[in-house]
């Protein structure tokens, strides 16, 4: 069935005053002309037909009044998305608002009243709550034509449940942005975001600290151990460093045991501070290979930004420098340049 507003309206106009009454016999007065008889039975089998096509869509199609501020028709994918009766919805548009996230709402609404303007919102996603509890996805399309001269008032609308489709992208987006052993930001990621804190630092004269970290012979831990204990070293120690990061800091695995952090609005005294608490808590760290507990310790580079460091590569090549320095004096160090 499709639901309609009660009021006729050319759109969701219901069929659903009593067929004329067809004469029994050739002899019934008053007659109706057969030609009236061929179309209503041809307007019937149309409106059979626009009836399976919208039970058949999974989209919620939509006309809405703008003038009287309420819908005039909605199709019955309705009911399916939104698990709520399309009778209540004709009614009062509150209850279509009220099913909009609370996050979602003013912007779902603004994007509304901008097609009497636009003519057609084609971007407009938002979450809606089901009558369930469950969040889900809507692509929100609106159209509205010139009208009756007074200005456009009839809104049509298509609304489709794309839930599945949004979380598919935040897998794909998991997937090209985490290092999949460590679930810290891969190389990638984390030069792109580094890239932008640096372009803010620069262009805001403001403090940024850039540090690596590398794990003192990871190839003996690998060779006495095996790589699969080397593989739960490096995923401890990614813990550990994300658990020492501010709100807005980066951390990323940049290659094989070799980390990186960013630290923005961060100065040098501060970022040593950080560096240091790092090396003290992944010296604590114990690991156990068949009953042989053992440590590690870290090599890290530190570097503030410098008024010469015109590119993010000038910045994490003396980083680098500085770690390597940290290598040759003996490792288990942090050197700061
Ligand atoms: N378990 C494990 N090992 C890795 C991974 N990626 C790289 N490695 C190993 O890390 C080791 C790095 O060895 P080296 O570059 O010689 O460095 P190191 O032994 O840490 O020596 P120093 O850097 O001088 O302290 C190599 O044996 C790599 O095979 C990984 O994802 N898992």
């Amino acid at each position: 069935m499709i639901a309609k507003a009660k009021d006729e309206h050319p759109v969701g106009k219901a069929v659903e005053a009593a067929p004329p009454a067809i004469p029994s016999s050739p002899d019934d007065k008053p007659s109706i002309p057969r030609q009236a008889l061929a179309e209503l039975a041809r307007l019937q089998a149309r409106e059979q037909l626009f009836d399976l096509l919208m039970a058949s869509l999974n989209v919620v199609l939509w006309v809405f009044d703008w003038r009287a501020q309420r819908l005039i028709y909605v199709s019955p994918a309705y009911e399916r998305i939104f698990g709520r009766p399309a009778s209540a919805v004709l009614e009062s548009f509150a209850e279509w608002q009220q099913s909009i996230h609370p996050d979602d709402r003013e912007q779902a609404l603004a994007g509304l009243a901008e097609v009497l303007e636009k003519g057609a919102i084609e971007q407009r996603e938002y979450r809606i709550v089901r009558g369930d509890g469950q969040l889900r996805w809507l692509s929100d399309k609106c159209f509205c034509n010139e009208g009756d001269g007074q200005g456009r008032s009839i809104v049509v609308g298509i609304a489709e449940d794309i839930t599945e489709k949004k979380r598919f992208e935040s897998e794909l987006q998991m997937l090209a942005t985490t290092d999949a052993l460590t679930q810290s930001s891969n190389r990638r990621h984390f030069f792109e975001c580094a890239q932008s804190q640096f372009q803010l630092a620069r262009q805001g004269g403001f403090p940024l600290a850039f540090l690596l970290l590398d794990v003192d012979d990871f190839k003996r831990i690998n060779d006495n151990h095996g790589h699969q204990v080397g593989d739960q070293v490096l995923c401890q120690l990614a813990r550990c460093g994300a658990s020492l990061l501010r709100r807005g800091d980066l951390f990323g695995r940049i290659g094989g045991e070799e980390f990186a952090a960013l630290f923005p609005y961060c100065r040098p005294e501060e970022a040593l501070q950080i560096a240091e608490r790092l090396q003290r808590s992944i010296r604590r760290l114990v690991f156990n290979a068949e009953d042989r507990p053992f440590r590690i310790t870290v090599s890290q580079g530190l570097v503030s930004l410098r008024p010469d460091d015109t590119s993010l590569s000038a910045l994490y090549a003396r980083a680098d420098e500085a770690m390597y320095q940290a290598k040759r004096q003996g490792k288990d160090r942090i050197v700061q340049a």
